[in-house]
């Protein structure tokens, strides 16, 4: 059996087992052997690889800049990036605060379509988001809020659920 901490977890990208130490976040693809301590490992960067999907729901305040300037909640949208910023800031105080939750925040205020789902995102995988948002969330643990994430989009705060 496996040394204290460590379990076996199925990479869905690779189809294969490999063992993850839930206190150090390590994971390895060779079983540790008992008794041995933890070190040797890939660290965090293997979990990466080895997560190959993630879940986040996500808050965006777009700008005039942005790649598509509207949205459900407006037609034509003239924010500056420093007014959303601002904006965006305020809900992450407020959800930190455990004043108000992401997913209310977003209901009401995301400029993305997935307001209509709390801002759920659904899963993805590596490639599918612009590439500061897919970074931003498979660096979050899950149940994590990100600080604000610029994209083409615009500002975003991201909440990684699974
Ligand atoms: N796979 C799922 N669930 N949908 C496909 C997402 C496509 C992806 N989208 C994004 O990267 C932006 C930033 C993060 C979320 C997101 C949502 C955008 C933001 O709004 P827009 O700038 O498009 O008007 N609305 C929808 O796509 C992309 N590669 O462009």
């Amino acid at each position: 059996d496996l040394p204290e901490n460590w379990v076996v977890r199925h990479s869905r990208t690779y189809n294969k087992d490999y063992y993850f130490n839930t206190v150090s976040k390590e994971s390895r693809w060779e079983a540790p052997v008992s008794g041995g301590g933890g070190g040797g490992g890939s660290g965090g960067g293997a979990e990466d690889v080895m997560t190959d999907r993630v879940r986040a729901s996500h808050l965006l305040v777009k700008t005039r800049d942005s790649r598509r300037p509207s949205s459900w909640r407006e037609e034509n949208i003239t924010r500056t990036k420093d007014e959303a910023l601002a904006i965006l800031q305020e809900y992450q105080r407020k959800i930190e605060a455990g004043q108000e939750t992401l997913s209310a925040l977003a209901t009401h205020f995301s400029d993305c379509s997935s307001a209509k789902r709390g801002g759920d995102l659904g899963y993805f995988e590596r490639g599918q988001m612009q590439k500061p948002f897919e970074d931003a969330t498979f660096a979050l643990q899950v149940g994590e809020l990100s600080r604000p994430v610029w994209t083409d989009s615009g500002v975003h705060l991201i909440l990684r659920t699974a």
